[in-house]
């Protein structure tokens, strides 16, 4: 029970007005914000983590773990539970904003001071009508990481996907090794509408479905019935279907990884937690290769040392993890000598096989007045009951998973679809009927190709530590993720004209892209060059700090997730999976870290 008996914190970041466009947005915006953080259970003033400073951090840790993400969190949690063993976590930004918590506010924060805000180099085959052909990529730069600012749907993945990674040399990461660290965490609140064999509640991670799910997603699921697909969860033992997706949220509040699996530990001696820290380095003895420690700098620009005793645990995320290792001395030697990074070990697999899903976004039309879902009614609802649209992402908990002609193998999926639409995330004036546009309100479906094969990499621009790297990621570079979007994007519009959604009047929005109207609209042609133009560049990036055995010249950690050639030191997080998930990959970042913990309290002697 969050209890309002201690001083609330000063505001974190951008206002609610400010994150919806301005000024206008000030009156009916601000109010919100004042109900909102008055409130004990979103607020949580008791239960929030404290942050040490650069000056009164300890000169020496059992373990530093570095960036409190998805990942991070956990790992950082896990380990403190040893009393005896004493635990940094550093995080490049703030604690959580209280708005973040509020599910239907997930898209708010994307471009905000909490958001690392990524662009690509310009791309050669995707991203061709953005700004310079860069794809944006959003990554949380906040205590919860890109937990914080994601869509919360609670998804595994295909079995297989894990069984493809021990087959890739990686013992111990099959389905039947890895179900019970995702079961470890959950502590699932509907244990009755799941597959209930491979769910259990318990664990630190609440798993439910929101509170409210607007009439339209219901539709969709009679939509993908009318196609001959069930309706189940997707996280049990078929995985081809469609849901309403369970999220890592909790009576319409989120639960970041920070929330989940930091908070619990709030009062342990042991934690100790440097928020707004970048650090900047792992320091790597060059002739023992072994970690002892972290270079960090503070937002006031002081620089420190902190040693470690036992392990640094890298769990900066895809983009980086990898970066840091190579500010470190150990990556392709080329890169990190051309930058002026002096080589402490030569790994040429750091930085490279990344990937993503990629998406692309449709967007549809209904006959209905386009209002804002943000309005003192359903305000009011969330405030008094954790109830209503703002207890939930729109249409957005709704998900499927399907095969194409290009999958395979029986039941692994190789597309996913997302949807777009009644989100209450930002009004003017909060009068219910507040007019958004004149046109019809629109939907969105976007097909996502889950087995991408085109890959790219990452590496150093520069040795600044607080310069981006370059991100090369390849989108659409193979023909066969192309051809597979293409069909998802077939599926979306066979969807829309199923009775169930013309029930909603749902049409196709005819809008053409200039660059791909040498193609007649509809046609296989004309949607390749779309896909290309207007690409969803996704957010589950992996693969760049691959694991595998060291006889594959790409790994860069081994199957405990430890960095090849370098002793006390393991990365935890996206970047360590061969081979993204089949779905999104928050729950299996969750799962990995979980494992982790397992592997490192068992190599340092902790009895469970
Ligand atoms: C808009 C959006 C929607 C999404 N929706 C979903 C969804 O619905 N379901 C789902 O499962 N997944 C979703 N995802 C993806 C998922 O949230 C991410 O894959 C996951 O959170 C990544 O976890 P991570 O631990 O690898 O990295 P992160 O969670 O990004 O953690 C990395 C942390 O390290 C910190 N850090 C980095 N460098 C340093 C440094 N040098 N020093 C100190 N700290 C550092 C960062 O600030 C960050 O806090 C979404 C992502 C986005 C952007």
């Amino acid at each position: 029970m969050s209890s309002c008996a201690c001083p609330m914190m000063p505001p974190v970041g951008a206002t609610l007005a400010a994150l919806c466009g301005g000024s206008q947005y000030m009156l009916f915006m601000g109010l919100l914000e004042v109900f909102i953080r008055s409130q004990c259970d979103l607020e949580d003033p008791c239960g929030r983590m404290k942050s040490k400073t650069t000056r009164n951090t300890d000169f020496e840790y059992d373990f530093i773990v570095v960036g409190g993400g998805s990942g991070g969190s956990v790992i950082a949690s896990r380990l403190s539970e040893i009393k005896n063993w004493k635990v940094l976590l550093v995080e490049a930004g703030p604690d959580e904003p209280t708005g973040a918590q509020i599910p239907s506010m997930f898209l708010n924060y994307i471009g905000s001071d909490i958001d690392w805000k990524y662009n690509t180099e310009p791309e050669q085959y995707a991203c061709l009508g953005s700004p310079e052909q860069r794809c944006y990529w959003p990554r949380g730069k906040v205590l919860g990481g890109t937990s914080v600012m994601n869509g919360m749907m609670y998804i595994r993945g295909n079995p297989v996907d894990y069984d493809d990674w021990e087959a890739m040399g990686n013992p111990g990461w099959k389905w039947k090794d890895v179900l019970p660290y995702f079961m470890k965490s959950e502590d699932n609140q509907q244990m009755d509408e799941v597959d209930n064999k491979f769910h259990t509640t318990g664990g630190l991670l609440p798993v439910s479905k929101f509170p409210y799910s607007p009439p339209f997603s219901f539709a969709v699921l009679d939509a993908g019935k009318e196609l001959g697909y069930e309706v189940h969860d997707l996280n049990g033992a078929n995985t081809t279907g469609f849901m309403i997706a369970q999220t890592t949220s909790k009576s319409g509040i989120r639960y970041s990884s920070a929330r989940a699996f930091l908070r619990p530990a709030v009062n342990r001696p042991n934690l100790h937690i440097l928020m707004n820290t970048t650090v900047t380095k792992v320091l790597v003895h060059p002739t023992s290769k072994t970690a002892h420690g972290v270079e960090v700098i503070d937002e006031d620009g002081h620089m420190r040392k902190i040693l470690v005793k036992k392990e640094v645990i890298v769990a900066g995320g895809a983009v980086n993890s990898p970066q840091i290792l190579m500010l470190s001395g150990v990556g392709p030697r080329a890169n990190l000598e051309k930058v002026g990074v002096r080589v402490v070990h030569d790994l040429p697999g750091v930085g490279q096989n990344l990937h993503n899903h990629v998406a692309y976004f449709i967007n549809f039309f209904l006959n209905d007045t386009n209002t804002a879902p943000l309005n003192w009614a359903t305000a009011m609802e969330y405030l008094l009951f954790r109830d209503g649209l703002m207890a939930g992402t729109g249409v957005s908990s709704v998900t499927a998973k399907i095969s194409t002609k290009y999958s395979e193998r029986p039941d692994d999926p190789d597309l996913q679809f997302y949807f777009g639409g009644f989100l209450a995330d930002c009004a003017k004036t909060g009068q219910v009927g507040e007019l958004l546009s004149n046109d019809s309100r629109s939907v969105q479906i976007f097909p996502a190709v889950l087995h991408p094969k085109s890959r790219g990499y990452i590496e150093l621009k520069s040795n600044d530590p607080l310069d981006h790297p370059r991100i090369v990621v390849n989108y659409l570079k193979e023909d066969h993720d192309v051809k597979v979007l293409v069909e998802g994007i077939k599926f979306a519009i066979r969807l829309s004209e199923t009775d169930a959604l013309q029930a909603y009047g749902m049409s196709l929005d005819g809008t053409t892209i200039k660059a791909c109207e040498q193609h007649e609209f509809r046609s296989q042609e004309y949607w390749e060059c779309a896909v290309r133009q207007n690409t969803g560049a996704e957010n589950h990036q992996a693969g760049s700090c691959k694991m595998g055995p060291i006889k594959d010249p790409m790994a860069v950690v081994d199957h405990e997730l430890r960095v090849h050639g370098v002793r006390n030191l393991r990365v935890v997080d996206a970047s360590v999976m061969p081979k993204v998930t089949s779905g999104n990959t928050n729950a299996p970042i969750i799962m990995i870290a979980e494992k982790g913990a397992h592997l490192i309290r068992r190599a340092w002697g902790a009895r469970k």
